[in-house]
């Protein structure tokens, strides 16, 4: 057994096998072949990226249903040094589940995540009205609770929960919306952009100065300005007291396109912080649209009349 550390690179996930976590993780080519750690929390697996234990960790960032994620934007704003590299698309639906013999009738409480809850809870309340919620830590965990414990005796599971575990399924397609989709983001602490692929993202955290209120939109025109269209635009409290919030922007353009970086640079003048999360293809590859006059060639045609003008050339 060779003492050299194992060179096989890691990759953190809410687990355990079978999470959507885990299904968004089987999308990453070079995650095949590392080793995957299963983690209990968002925290948990930004921490094994920060801490150097893992090159990536998969988190799930919004839901098409709930909307963003916030454990996973609040981290992202808070823990130093780490990029989102890459998206990644996951189907969600899921089953209600129970050890064997369990009838429907039976069921008091119900284990689920807190965003799969949120996403069922049309029909638990009209399946059970009367029912209780115990949070778990993923959706696998509530459905393995089930078999550790009598604290629940239903879990919100995905649909492929019965070929890990030895439980029944009581209901199916029970998500309130047949079409939600989660949104997930594989992190690492590399600073390397990803290339420009023409069908990129870019997202971005930043707050409002503090000396004037309702500047919001003049951080918004940061972007209208420059042509560039944001596909998310959500605020999270900052914590530190009421109405001060930070915002959650993704951008459609890559940073290395001349419009967006001339959007950065007019927002960092603005905005007293602003946190690049980092530029990476989009998940639906969607070609980004833009129009003609924020092209590259005319940010960089007007630098280089500047230039000459700067530098006493004749006019270009
Ligand atoms: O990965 C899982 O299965 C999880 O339980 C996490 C998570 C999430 O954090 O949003 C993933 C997808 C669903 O939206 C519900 C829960």
């Amino acid at each position: 057994m060779s003492d050299a550390p194992d060179a096989t690179p890691v990759y953190s996930y809410l687990g355990p096998i079978g999470t959507f976590t885990w299904e968004a993780l089987r999308q990453v080519p070079e995650a095949a072949g590392a080793t995957w750690r299963s983690v209990s929390n968002v925290g948990e697996a930004l921490d094994d990226v920060t801490a150097g234990r893992s090159v990536g960790a998969m988190i799930a960032i919004e839901n098409s249903v709930e909307g963003g994620v916030s454990a996973t934007q609040d981290a992202l704003a808070t823990v130093p040094g780490l990029r989102i590299i890459g998206e990644y698309l996951v189907p969600v639906n899921f089953v209600l589940v129970a050890r064997p013999g369990v009838r429907l009738e039976d069921v008091r409480v119900v284990s689920a995540h807190p965003v799969a809850y949120a996403q069922c809870r049309h029909y638990l309340e009209s399946a059970l009205p009367d029912h209780g919620h115990i949070p778990a830590p993923s959706n696998v965990a509530a459905a393995a609770g089930l078999l550790e414990n009598d604290l629940a005796q239903a879990a919100v599971a995905p649909p492929g929960i019965t070929d890990h575990h030895a439980l029944e399924v009581l209901a199916e397609q029970i998500g309130d919306n047949p079409n939600a989709v989660t949104r997930f983001a594989l992190v690492s602490r590399s600073l390397a952009i990803p290339e420009r692929t023409g069908a990129d993202k870019t997202s971005i955290i930043a707050e409002l100065p503090d000396d004037a209120p309702g500047r919001l939109l003049e951080m918004l025109e940061q972007f209208a300005t420059r042509g560039v269209n944001m596909s998310l635009l959500e605020s999270r409290p900052i914590g530190d007291a009421l109405g001060r919030y930070r915002f959650v922007i993704d951008l459609d353009g890559h940073i290395h396109d001349e419009r967006v970086a001339d959007a950065l640079l007019g927002l960092r003048r603005f905005s007293p912080k602003v946190i690049f999360l980092g530029s990476y293809p989009r998940a639906d590859k969607r070609q980004v649209e833009f129009v003609q006059e924020y092209g590259d060639e005319v940010f960089a045609d007007a630098r280089d009349w500047l230039r000459s003008i700067l530098s006493g050339e004749p006019e270009a």
